[in-house]
C-alpha cells in the first residue's frame, strides 16, 4: 500500500534513477515502468547485500511486513518476515553505514497502554504478533543507534487511507473499503463496531511525514521513534461524512472477533506533540478533506476502469 507512493514522492525530489523499489511480488506494469524495480527478499541477506553494494545505496526504507490481521492468521510467517527480516535489514544498515527508516504503528500499543491519547513513551504490551514485532523493531533500532550510532528513524503510523493502492491485510482496512463500496454497490458491511475509534491518516500526509522526518537534521530529534497523528474517527463518523456526498450509502455492522479485539486494544488517539515540536510535523488532511479527496480519486479510478459509479 505504501511503498509505491513513497517511491514516487522521493523520485520527484531525488530523481527517478536514484530510488529503487523492491518486492518479492511481480509489480503491475505502471509500477515497473515508473522507475527502477528489483526483486529483493528481506529473508535473503546475500541478495540484499548485493543490491546495496552494486547500487551504492545510502538510505534504506524498510516497509516489508505482514500487517495485523494477516499476521494473526499466520503467526510463524509474520514472526519470520517482521523479526528475522528486520534483523537482516539492521545488520545491512550497520555494515554499510546506511540511514534506515522503519515504520511502526498504532499496533505497537496494547490494552494496558494509555489509549486516549497514547503518548510516545508509555507502557507497550501489544497482543498481536504484528505489534510485538514492531516494538521489537523500535527497541532494536534505538539500541543500535545508541550503541553504534546507526541513523535509525521510526514513525508510528496511524491507519493509512489511500485510493490508488490497496491495503495489505490490516485492522484499519475498512476505512479504505468503505469508499469503494460507497461508489460501487452503495453498501458497506463493516467488520468493526460503529463506535470503534482509531487514529487514521491520508496517505499523502503519511508519505510527507516520512520524507520530512528522514530529512530532519539529527540535532532536531529528541527521540528516534515518534507518534504521528492526523485524524481519529469511528466507522459511523466516516460513513456520516461520506453520506454528505453519497447520501444513499448504507452501512451494516458485523464485527469480526479477531479484528474487533485488535482494534479495542489499540489507541483511540495519538499524542504527536513531540513530532510537532521537534521537526515541525503538521498534517494537511482533516476528515472532510480526506473524504472529498478519496471520493474524487476512487470515482476517477472506477471511471477509468469502466466500472459504474453510484
Ligand atoms: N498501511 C498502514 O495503514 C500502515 C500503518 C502503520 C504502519 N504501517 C507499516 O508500513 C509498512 C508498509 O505497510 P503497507 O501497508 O504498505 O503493507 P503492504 O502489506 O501493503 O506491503 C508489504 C509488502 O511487503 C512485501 N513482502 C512480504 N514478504 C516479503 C519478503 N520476504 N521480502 C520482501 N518483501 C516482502 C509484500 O509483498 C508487500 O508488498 C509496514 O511495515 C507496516 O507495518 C502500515
Ligand atoms: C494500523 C496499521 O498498522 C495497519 N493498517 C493495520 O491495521 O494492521
Amino acid at each position: 500500500q505504501l511503498g509505491v507512493g513513497l517511491a514516487q514522492m522521493l523520485r520527484e525530489q531525488y530523481g527517478k534513477e536514484n530510488v529503487i523499489l523492491s518486492d518479492i511480488k511481480r509489480p503491475p506494469a505502471d509500477v515497473f515502468n515508473m522507475g527502477p524495480f528489483v526483486y529483493a527478499d528481506v529473508l535473503d541477506y546475500k541478495n540484499l547485500r548485493e543490491l546495496v553494494v552494486n547500487n551504492r545505496i545510502t538510505w534504506l526504507v524498510h516497509y516489508s511486513a505482514l500487517l495485523s490481521a494477516v499476521g494473526e492468521a499466520n503467526v510463524t510467517l509474520a514472526r519470520t518476515i517482521n523479526i528475522t527480516g528486520l534483523h537482516n535489514v539492521l545488520d545491512l544498515a550497520l555494515e554499510n553505514c546506511l540511514r534506515l527508516f522503519v515504520p511502526s504503528t498504532i499496533g505497537a500499543f496494547g490494552p494496558s497502554s494509555p489509549r486516549d491519547p497514547a503518548p510516545d513513551l508509555c507502557i507497550q504490551r501489544p497482543r498481536t504478533i504484528y505489534g510485538v514485532s514492531k516494538v521489537h523493531g523500535e527497541l532494536m533500532g534505538e539500541y543500535l543507534h545508541h550503541k553504534y550510532g546507526l541513523d535509525f528513524r521510526c514513525l508510528r503510523y496511524p491507519g493509512v487511507i489511500s485510493a490508488t493502492t490497496k491495503p495489505g491485510g490490516g485492522t484499519t482496512d475498512y476505512a479504505v473499503q468503505i469508499f469503494h463500496d460507497a461508489l460501487g454497490s452503495g453498501h458497506h458491511e463493516c467488520y468493526l463496531r460503529p463506535q470503534t475509534r482509531l487514529p487514521m491518516m491520508h496517505i499523502s500526509d503519511c508519505h510527507r511525514a516520512t520524507i520530512e522526518f528522514m530529512q530532519a537534521d539529527e540535532c532536531q530529534l529528541s527521540l528516534r521513534t515518534y507518534n504521528i497523528a492526523a485524524i481519529s474517527f469511528t466507522p459511523e463518523e466516516v460513513a456520516a461524512e461520506i453520506r454528505k456526498h453519497v447520501p444513499q450509502l448504507t452501512v451494516t455492522y458485523k464485527p469480526d472477533p479477531v479484528r474487533q479485539n485488535i482494534a479495542d486494544s489499540w489507541p483511540m488517539r495519538f499524542d504527536d506533540s513531540n513530532a510537532r515540536r521537534d521537526w515541525g510535523w503538521k498534517p494537511a488532511y482533516g476528515l472532510p478533506e480526506l473524504v472529498t479527496d478519496m471520493l474524487d480519486r476512487v470515482q476517477n479510478k472506477r471511471t477509468n476502469a469502466g466500472l459504474p459509479v453510484s
